[in-house]
């Protein structure tokens, strides 16, 4: 009774029961926002919950972050909710979209750390720097930040340029326009070829890789290519149950051919004997590898590849899926597309040649596109946390007012990501694409697509490089627009930008179906 009393109080359900000392310091008695049935938490309760239809207070559809912005967070009155859920363990998670809250938190790791038992899936491809934290996570930290070195920023910028001109030159030819029926049947290969020669050091192309080398049954690009693809469900399902298909199977052949040619890699390093100086994140791993100062092996094999396997996982949709919806905003707004076109072909007419690494500053444009894209569609809609000891929040209330609640060690707490960059506390009419705002004073603490603090992303530089010369180079070459479709002819602009931006999420906030044309300037 006492359990169940608990639970029914932890949740913040029913408050005919009486209040006591213990059941004060739930913070879903402080806090209002959706009791539910399904832990929305809970794992399976999420596939319950997408096979069936919606039922109002069992649980939340997976994408209720991604399509409610920050409808709960105006409802509430108040920068913080609770979601709460019974079933299968009674438990509340805090939600913020308040920057100064989520900024207290972010920067303050030992007393928020991350939930790993939320992270545990990651861990499939070998302990790495995601899926951990404490003396281990620092320890990754350490030797996985040196990899990210000017000298790869410099490799990731000069190898994009090269897959944009080889797509130009040698994929799309002189055709006047191409038509894709999604816009990530580029972007997702674009990414991944940059993740395949920054990341791994394999140089993959549109054309090249078509022999299978002796010993494998598959090629580094399919490997990788099938896997990438595919992550999701390696995470997600056991073992066994990747016996079960043929396209399992073949994905998990792609991750054992993947850590074959991983593990070849790294004896190729070792037995080299002249020793090249290679700037992707796997040989700068390798190099921290070796320079343990105590002679002993700073990072094991599987550490080594666990790691490898992690850049690949954070670095490839995310990017993938911001360079979609960048195109997409840039279709629909013709006016911001002709503006960043005309500073791109100023700054190149000053030129005079291709731009290099050195110039990637001077395209501020394509960059504030980018972030503008990234505040309307974070790949990463919610950041978890948890409180590690007793501790209070405090939040802005939508009257000008704060509430300040207990936060009870071991209470769940996540960031809101997209209500904190639909707030408009922060943003001006934040439901419209104005990558100018960008330009100008903005307010960095509630803009939050790479986390922030310690935790935060390690690949921003890398992202930002890849995609700065993606789009950069795209524009100068070719004009964005929307597919034209009989089935959609009369729309209204609400409905086709309803259309072209609808996301699920999955892995990462993936864009549903991006159809576009790129014409030929
Ligand atoms: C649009 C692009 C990207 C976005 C939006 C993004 C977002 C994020 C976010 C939100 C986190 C924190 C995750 C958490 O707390 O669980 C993170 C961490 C991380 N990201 Fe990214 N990321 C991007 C690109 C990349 C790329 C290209 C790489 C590598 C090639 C990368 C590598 C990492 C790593 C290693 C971490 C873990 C850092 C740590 O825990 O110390 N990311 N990223």
């Amino acid at each position: 009774l006492l359990e169940f009393r608990r639970a029914i109080h932890s949740v913040g359900w029913v408050p005919l029961l009486p209040r006591n000392d213990m059941t004060e310091s739930y913070p879903a008695r402080h806090l209002p926002g959706p009791r539910l049935l399904l832990n929305p938490m809970w794992f399976l309760g999420q596939v319950i919950r997408r096979a069936l239809p919606p039922i109002r207070y069992m649980s939340r559809e997976p994408s209720w972050m991604i399509k409610g912005g920050y409808q709960d967070f105006a409802a509430a009155g108040k920068d913080a909710i609770a979601l709460a859920g019974v079933f299968p363990t009674p438990r509340a998670t805090i939600f913020l979209a308040d920057a100064a809250a989520i900024k207290e938190v972010a920067t303050s790791r030992a007393r928020f750390p991350k939930p790993l038992r939320l992270y545990s899936a990651l861990s499939v491809f070998g302990s790495n720097i995601v899926a951990s934290e404490g003396e281990e996570w620092k320890r990754y930290r350490t030797i996985t930040a040196p990899a990210f070195s000017e000298r790869n920023t410099r490799l990731v910028w000069d190898e994009t340029s090269r897959i944009m001109f080889d797509l130009f030159d040698n994929v799309w030819g002189d055709s006047p326009e191409i038509v894709l029926d999604h816009c990530v049947d580029i972007t997702l290969p674009i990414a991944l070829f940059v993740i395949g020669v920054a990341g791994f050091g394999r140089r993959v192309t549109w054309t090249s890789d078509l022999i299978v080398p002796p010993g494998h049954q598959m090629t580094f690009k399919d490997a990788l290519h099938i896997l990438s693809s595919n992550l999701g469900l390696k995470i997600i399902l056991p073992n066994w149950a990747m016996n079960l298909t043929e396209h399992t199977r073949r994905v998990n052949l792609a991750f054992s051919e993947l850590k074959q040619y991983m593990v070849e890699m790294v004896d190729d390093r070792r037995s080299a004997e002249t020793k090249e100086k290679c700037h992707d994140l796997f040989s700068g791993l390798l190099d921290a590898a070796h320079d343990d100062p105590d002679g002993g092996v700073a990072i094991t094999e599987q550490e080594l590849i666990g790691n490898t396997f992690i850049f690949l996982l954070a670095g490839h949709e995310t990017t993938a899926h911001t360079l979609c919806f960048s195109f997409a905003l840039l279709a629909l707004y013709p006016d911001e597309q002709e503006r960043l076109y005309q500073q791109i072909k100023g700054i190149m007419t000053e030129l005079n040649g291709i731009p290099t690494y050195e110039d990637m500053n001077l395209f501020t444009l394509s960059l504030a596109v980018l972030y503008e894209t990234l505040r309307m569609f974070p790949p990463v809609p919610g950041i978890p946390k948890y409180a590690a000891e007793d501790t209070s929040l405090t939040v802005d209330n939508a009257d000008g007012g704060k509430t300040t609640f207990p936060v009870p060690s071991g209470t769940d707490l996540q960031f809101h990501v997209i209500a904190l960059h639909y707030n408009p506390r922060y943003w001006k009419d934040p439901h419209t694409f104005r990558p100018e705002r960008f330009l100008e004073e903005w307010p960095r603490d509630a803009f939050l697509p790479f986390s922030a603090g310690v935790r935060g992303c390690l690949g921003r530089r890398f992202f930002e490089t890849e995609s700065i010369a993606v789009i950069t180079m795209m524009m100068l070459k070719y004009r964005v627009e929307i597919k034209e479709e009989s089935e959609f002819i009369g729309e209204t602009f609400e409905q086709r930008f309803a259309r072209v931006t609808a996301s699920e999420q999955l892995l990462t906030n993936t864009p549903g179906r991006v159809p576009l044309v790129f014409k030929r300037r």
